[in-house]
């Protein structure tokens, strides 16, 4: 069974009142260095499930658009706090934390992506990459597909295919006993950290094993718009190029307003960026709902350097009235 893998960033843990008046643990805030300041979304894990799952697929899908729109506000107030700490800052804060800690914090947001998962509500996004997968022919491949899952809420997307595809799912918060615990932006850090004698020795924990090896396939689908700051959205990118075999596939799914209707982000400046990435477009397809893109590494993975960073800024490419300030930074 997997295990957790620990995280090694400093945390400043908060609590508050539940919608019962229960004192329930809140995310901390961390601050990793470069004045970056996250969610830690884990946290949100331990909280209790008191949000209710919307009744129609229209109520759950606002709901889960609120969880966002918090997200995305925690992580602005936080970078402001890390920058010039004020008490009305704090307050602010609070505020959003009390907010997502009613509603029920990250397991009740993945309950809640999981429905929108469910066959009467579309399936999930692997139904669209594994015929594209076999266009490619690579289920006649001799070795079986190495496929990394992030931001895994069930261990049987790829179940059909296990004859010619190997799923390694994880999650930030594994909703199943088949999916790793893991921080997709934390692969290979664990290991530095072990190799410079950092890491906490604990081998029952270690699943850095399941990473050695590159992968075929990265899937990265409603994950990257899952992250409130725009440059770890692009860390996101980078680092799926990093784990990826030479000509290995990358398949990244956006809700479509992401790319419709985002001052910041189309579907060419996306495709800038993959480029700049050694990214080359395989496919793009919207749905209503969805964008589901599928590009290719096509120089060797060697993996993006830190001379990358600065090239993709917040750039205002449409400024209409009424569009989103949804945007990946590299
Ligand atoms: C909307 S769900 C997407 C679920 C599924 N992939 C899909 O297509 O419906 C987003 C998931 O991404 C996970 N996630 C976000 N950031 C992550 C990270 N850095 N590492 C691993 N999982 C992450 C969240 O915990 C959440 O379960």
């Amino acid at each position: 069974m997997p295990k957790a893998s620990k995280s090694k960033r400093r945390s400043v843990p908060v609590t508050a009142r539940s919608a019962a008046g229960a004192a329930v643990p809140l995310p901390p805030i961390h601050v990793e260095g470069h004045e970056k300041v996250i969610i830690d979304t884990q946290s949100l894990a331990s909280l209790p499930l008191v949000g209710k799952l919307g009744k129609s697929s229209t109520e759950t899908r606002r709901r889960i658009n609120h969880f966002h729109t918090l997200i995305k506000e925690y992580s602005k107030l936080a970078a402001v706090r890390a920058k010039a700490p004020a008490p009305e800052i704090d307050e602010k804060i609070e505020c959003v934390e009390r907010e997502m800690a009613q509603m029920g914090g990250l397991d009740w947001y993945q309950k809640a992506s999981l429905l929108g998962q469910c066959k009467s509500r579309g399936g999930d996004t692997s139904r669209w990459l594994v015929p594209k997968l076999r266009d490619l022919g690579l289920h006649k491949r001799g070795n079986k597909l190495r496929l990394l899952d992030v931001g895994a809420l069930s261990c049987l997307n790829y179940a059909k295919e296990r004859a010619w595809v190997d799923v390694v799912p994880i999650d930030l918060n594994s909703q199943e006993p088949g999916i790793y615990q893991q921080d997709f932006l934390d692969i290979g850090k664990q290991a530095a950290d072990k190799q410079a004698g950092d890491g906490e020795d604990d081998d029952d924990d270690d699943i850095s094993h399941l990473f050695k090896a590159p992968f075929d396939v990265v899937c990265l689908s409603l994950v990257v718009n899952f992250i409130g700051d725009p440059v770890r959205r692009g860390d996101m990118l980078k680092q799926a190029t990093r784990l990826l075999a030479p000509d290995g596939l990358l398949f990244l799914v956006l809700p479509l307003s992401c790319v419709t209707n985002s001052r910041y982000l189309d579907d060419e400046r996306l495709l800038a960026i993959a480029q700049h990435l050694g990214l080359e477009k395989l496919s793009i397809h919207h749905t209503a709902k969805l964008a589901h893109y599928l590009y290719r590494l096509s120089r060797p993975a060697t993996g993006p350097t830190e001379e990358d960073d600065g090239q993709f800024k917040k750039k205002m490419l449409h400024s209409a009235p009424g569009r989103n300030n949804f945007s990946i930074v590299i």
